[in-house]
């Protein structure tokens, strides 16, 4: 079989598929992925996940409804339904996007196969196929990790990967790990009628979050589904009737046995840099496996840009976030078509959202940050509670928040954490503030804020903070 040659070759389906732009349109491209295309984010990520977890927020809200007066009734969820809802318009998507990339557009090749780094500008695939290319985009994303404990490989043990297309909702199901995969599905399959036991190695959820989030979610999480903390799995084994019982480790020589008819495994990610063998092409990686990138997603070898070579999204961003991925996407694109003037990635804080009950958001820097890089007293923080504004009253709400952390002597917003009801909507404003560099007392008094919209917990939080004041009324 003799080499075939592009113009350009995207390794990953995700964000590395919206590169393909009219610029490539004279040019011979290959897209290599083994996976189903699309990635992660459309197939067994952000969006599936999302149609999940509103439907399993409905179902709080018949509880909600009977707080406020309002008999609503709750007559369970059609797991199957959603499911096949869900995936049809998904994998629909999944598949329009293949047929257009490979047989719609004269110039792209998609080829299904996994491959591997043979030479600084050379992939070869597991069939065999030689590709090389002057201009190679890495894309490849990240896997779930797995726990190195017997019983990973039993079939009643999911990742995020699986879980989502099981054949009927688990009864009784078992989410090791802590942090935004395990969150939102303890919640999606609460909502949704299992008994849900979700087991965190330390006693905060969400830990990377801001501690006051952290710990407020956490509580109220305990409220939703039986949360153990201060345990690790040591081993999964077969069960009667086809359940597995999840054997764990606590403290001081405790042990504890959970029977689960499904098990989630949430445990971190990590970079596909070992599916690659990016060594072959001498490619610089991080310690965690990322690969490491310029300002302007250029590969690193030896510290230095090899040519033609460039990489996006999580396998060498620190952060694993669809919307991260598509800017480094966008980044890489013109970069790749401006040779003569290279766009570094400098884009603001990076916002991220917890698809839990409640929603979580944030941006910038937690408050232990903020003080370990400003110190304590060049800091003001400012806690407003939903509960204290005309819309938390209509609502009654008791838990939701927006915490900023503000610059005193600039006003500059340096942080925005919130959760409850549209917190991934509140927080944009804020994000913006940050991203334009908006201070914050000219944030607060610069507009006008709807009333009584929701809205004004972020404006009332902005004006409790201890900032130089604008002069606007
Ligand atoms: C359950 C879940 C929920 C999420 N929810 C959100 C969310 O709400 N918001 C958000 O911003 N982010 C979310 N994320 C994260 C988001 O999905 C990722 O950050 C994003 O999809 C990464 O895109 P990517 O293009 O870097 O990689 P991917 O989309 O993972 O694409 C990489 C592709 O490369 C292919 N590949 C890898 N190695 C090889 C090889 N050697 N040969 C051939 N092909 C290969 C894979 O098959 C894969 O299709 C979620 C992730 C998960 C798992
Ligand atoms: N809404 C969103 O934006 C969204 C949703 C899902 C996933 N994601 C992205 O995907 C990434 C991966 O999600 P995740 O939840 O798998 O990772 P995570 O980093 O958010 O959480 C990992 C959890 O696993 C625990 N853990 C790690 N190693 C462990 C070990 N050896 N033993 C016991 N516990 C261990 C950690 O303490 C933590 O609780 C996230 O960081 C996020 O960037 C985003």
């Amino acid at each position: 079989m003799g080499t075939e040659t592009f113009d350009l070759i995207i390794l990953g389906s995700g964000s590395g598929n919206s590169l393909v732009t009219p610029y490539w349109d004279d040019r011979r491209v290959a897209i290599v992925d083994s996976g189903t295309f699309g990635g992660t984010c459309l197939n067994r990520g952000c969006i599936p996940t999302k149609m999940f977890a509103y439907p399993a927020a409905l179902s709080a809200v018949p509880a909600e409804a009977a707080r406020l007066g309002v008999d609503l009734g709750f007559g369970g969820a059609d797991w199957t339904g959603i499911r096949d809802r869900i995936f049809a318009r998904v994998d629909a998507i999944s598949a329009g996007g293949l047929h257009y990339r490979d047989v719609g557009l004269e110039h792209t090749t998609v080829i299904t196969e996994e491959s591997r780094f043979t030479g600084t500008h050379q992939l070869t695939t597991s069939g065999g196929r030689v590709l090389e290319a002057e201009t190679i985009v890495v894309a490849a994303g990240s896997r779930p990790a797995l726990p190195d404990v017997p019983g990973v490989d039993r079939p009643q043990v999911h990742t995020s990967d699986t879980i989502m297309r099981v054949p009927r909702l688990p009864e009784r199901l078992v989410v090791l790990g802590g942090g935004f995969i395990a969150a939102e599905f303890a919640a999606i399959f609460s909502g949704l009628g299992s008994s849900v036991v979700q087991v965190n190695r330390s006693p905060r959820l969400l830990r990377g979050h801001d501690a006051t989030i952290s710990e407020r979610f956490t509580e109220l999480a305990s409220q939703q589904w039986d949360l153990r903390t201060g345990w690790i799995v040591s081993r999964i084994e077969d069960g009667p009737d086809g359940w597995v019982t999840v054997h764990l480790d606590g403290a001081a020589g405790a042990t504890l046995e959970l029977d689960a008819d499904a098990v989630l495994i949430a445990q971190g990610r990590v970079p596909n840099t070992d599916r690659l063998d990016a060594a072959a092409a001498g490619l610089d990686l991080r310690n965690d496996g990322r690969l490491c990138v310029d300002e302007y997603q250029r590969l690193l070898a030896g510290g230095q840009p090899v040519p033609g070579l460039w990489a996006l999204g999580d396998i060498s961003s620190p952060h694993q976030l669809k919307h991260v991925a598509n800017h480094d996407q966008r980044i890489v694109a013109h970069n790749l078509e401006h040779p003569e003037d290279l766009r570094a990635n400098t884009l603001g804080p990076v916002p991220a959202a917890v698809f839990t009950r409640p929603q979580i958001a944030s941006a910038g820097l937690t408050e232990e940050q903020a003080v370990i890089e400003y110190g304590r007293d060049r800091i003001s923080v400012k806690v407003q509670d939903y509960g204290d504004v005309a819309y938390g009253w209509a609502m009654e709400d008791a838990t939701g928040l927006c915490k900023l952390i503000a610059d005193r002597q600039t006003g500059q917003l340096l942080g925005a954490h919130l959760m409850g009801h549209e917190a991934p909507n509140l927080i944009q404003p804020l994000v913006q503030a940050m991203s334009f560099g908006v201070d914050t007392h000219s944030m607060a008094r610069g507009q006008y804020w709807i009333h009584p919209a929701l809205s004004e917990v972020v404006e009332n939080a902005l004006l409790g903070l201890d900032v130089p004041d604008s002069g606007r009324l």
